[in-house]
């Protein structure tokens, strides 16, 4: 009867509405007013075209002005409908009920009045910068995951590009819907206020002398105060546009997977280039000959380009590590964030490229060095978070086939990105604790948007995110930029270079 009563009211509205502009036209073109009327129709076609240019061409624009109000037009006109055909809709408070009873002659026959449903009650709606948000309160009975399996029907329904369901408290859900793909035609990049005054850096000297250049022994390492906001980095967009934020304070060490060309190495020289800034030691393990990471050699610490180096350098921070844990003793904390200013040492991040290349040996004496590497790697993984020590790794697949210890290495990662990976099992392996959805969402990255991929972590959250692409010769300039903020590691170093000239471990 409601409903009925809305669509009467609907149609009056619009037979009202078409006698106003038919009167205004009358009244103001008089005779001329068919040809008015050609105008407008002509006005409303050339809109609809630039509405659909718009939206390939700058898709953000035309969110606010045409798609979203074309949005809650269907999601209204759509609503009740879509939700019975989804099964979302549940009998109403005061529905009739009917059953069978026995009727005459032994047959069976139905009495009662129909049952109806109603659909889940609307109780805010609100329009995001790339999409729209309803609130839906859930029907007794009702689960977030039965929103979950109508999404696909929803996102047709009111002609969006894709439908999420995030459950915000008890008793409600949040159906998002996103107009558009934003990861396929991003946002320009918002900087956002660094975490540390290191970004800023005066460009003159106490002395009111002009500073020739930003990275001078002028700015002392070792007066610069690690902040655990140094470890939130800002390396893109996720789908709901929000930024995508990997904060190692909250998942110490990442895992990075993809298949070849899916933009591990862009999302990479991203993250280091933000750290670069930042009172952070940063140790790069390339076993590619440091092809990826050399760009970075005056900002890292040390550089391993190969597996005999890779073991000197991580037992170099397992060295460092050892100090670390015996300073945290001394001063009765538990982490190093515990410690007093003065004595707190900086965070390192270990990054280590296409981790395959460390694992994967053939000879006796590499299958030895591989074993020590993952050993190391799984002991920096365990007491690395609470000694600042953090690591990075990334490569094309992260199974078992790595060898003995790679599935406990990989347990210790628990931010997971995952780009377009060659297979399902891949990336199964590297979203292995998040929710399926999230695993199907990753098979499903198309080979022509590299950079896309899925994070999430141990808490079972997942996102659609894109890395913002930073131009390899931009990130080695802000990395010579911010040299003198190279964390001297003689233990880590020493190792490498002992190795490199020709000396054991
Ligand atoms: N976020 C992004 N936006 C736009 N283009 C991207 C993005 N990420 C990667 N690309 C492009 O995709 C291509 C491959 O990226 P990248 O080298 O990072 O992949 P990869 O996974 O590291 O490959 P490989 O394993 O072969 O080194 C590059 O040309 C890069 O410019």
């Amino acid at each position: 009867m409601r409903s009925l009563l809305l669509k009467a009211v609907g149609v009056l509205a619009v037979i009202w509405a078409f006698g106003r502009v038919s009167h205004v036209m009358s009244s103001v073109f008089g005779a001329a007013a068919p040809v008015a009327w050609l105008v407008l129709l002509v006005i409303l076609v050339v809109v609809w075209r630039f509405s659909i240019r718009l939206r390939a061409a700058r898709p953000w624009s035309w969110w606010p002005v045409f798609g979203a109000p074309t949005a809650v037009f269907w999601m209204l006109r759509t609503w009740a409908a879509a939700c019975e055909e989804l099964g979302l809709s549940v009998p109403a408070a005061r529905s009739g009920r009917f059953g069978l009873v026995n009727g005459p002659a032994g047959g069976l026959v139905v009495k009662g009045s129909p049952l109806k449903v109603v659909a889940p009650r609307r109780i805010g709606l609100r329009i995001r910068e790339n999409g729209l948000e309803l609130r839906v309160r859930l029907a007794p009975g009702q689960t977030p995951a039965q929103f979950e399996r109508a999404a696909e029907g929803l996102a047709h329904a009111w002609r969006v590009h894709r439908v999420r369901v995030e459950a915000v408290r008890p008793g409600f859900v949040t159906l998002v819907g996103l107009g558009f793909d934003p990861l396929r035609l991003p946002k320009p990049r918002r900087e956002f206020a660094e975490p540390h005054p290191m970004a800023e850096l005066p460009n003159s000297t106490e002395d009111g002398q002009e500073r020739a250049e930003y990275s001078t022994d002028l700015v002392m390492p070792t007066m610069l105060e690690a902040t655990p906001g140094d470890l939130s980095v800002n390396v893109g967009i996720r789908e709901d546009s929000m930024p995508w934020l990997l904060d190692l304070m909250r998942r110490p060490h990442y895992l990075v997977c993809g298949a070849t060309r899916s933009g591990k190495s862009t999302l990479t020289v991203r993250f280091i280039a933000e750290l670069s800034r930042r009172p952070v030691g940063l140790v790069g393990i390339d076993a590619k000959n440091g092809m990826e990471l050399s760009p970075f050699g005056p900002r890292l610490s040390a550089l391993a380009v190969n597996r005999t180096e890779a073991v000197a350098a991580i037992e170099g921070l397992l060295g460092v590590l050892e100090l670390r844990s015996m300073t945290c003793r001394d001063y009765g904390a538990r982490s190093i964030w515990e410690l007093p200013a003065s004595v707190r040492p900086w965070p390192i991040v270990v990054v280590v490229d296409e981790v395959a290349e460390l694992m994967l040996a053939a000879d006796k004496p590499g299958k030895e060095e591989a074993v020590r590497c993952i050993q190391g790697l799984i002991r920096l993984g365990q007491l690395g978070a609470a000694l600042g020590i953090h690591l990075w790794v990334s490569g094309q697949r992260f199974g078992s086939d790595l060898g003995p210890g790679a599935t406990l290495l990989r347990a210790q990662l628990a931010g997971r990105v995952c780009h377009r990976v060659a297979d399902a099992e891949t990336a199964g392996m590297t979203l292995a604790g998040l929710p399926a959805e999230s695993v199907i969402e990753a098979q499903k990255i198309p080979a022509d948007l590299a950079g896309v991929a899925v994070a999430g972590d141990d808490s079972g959250a997942w996102h659609l995110v894109r890395s913002d692409p930073l131009d390899i010769t931009e990130a080695a300039a802000l990395a010579a930029q911010y040299a003198s903020l190279r964390l001297d590691l003689p233990e880590v170093e020493g190792g490498v270079q002992r190795v490199r000239l020709g000396g054991g471990w």
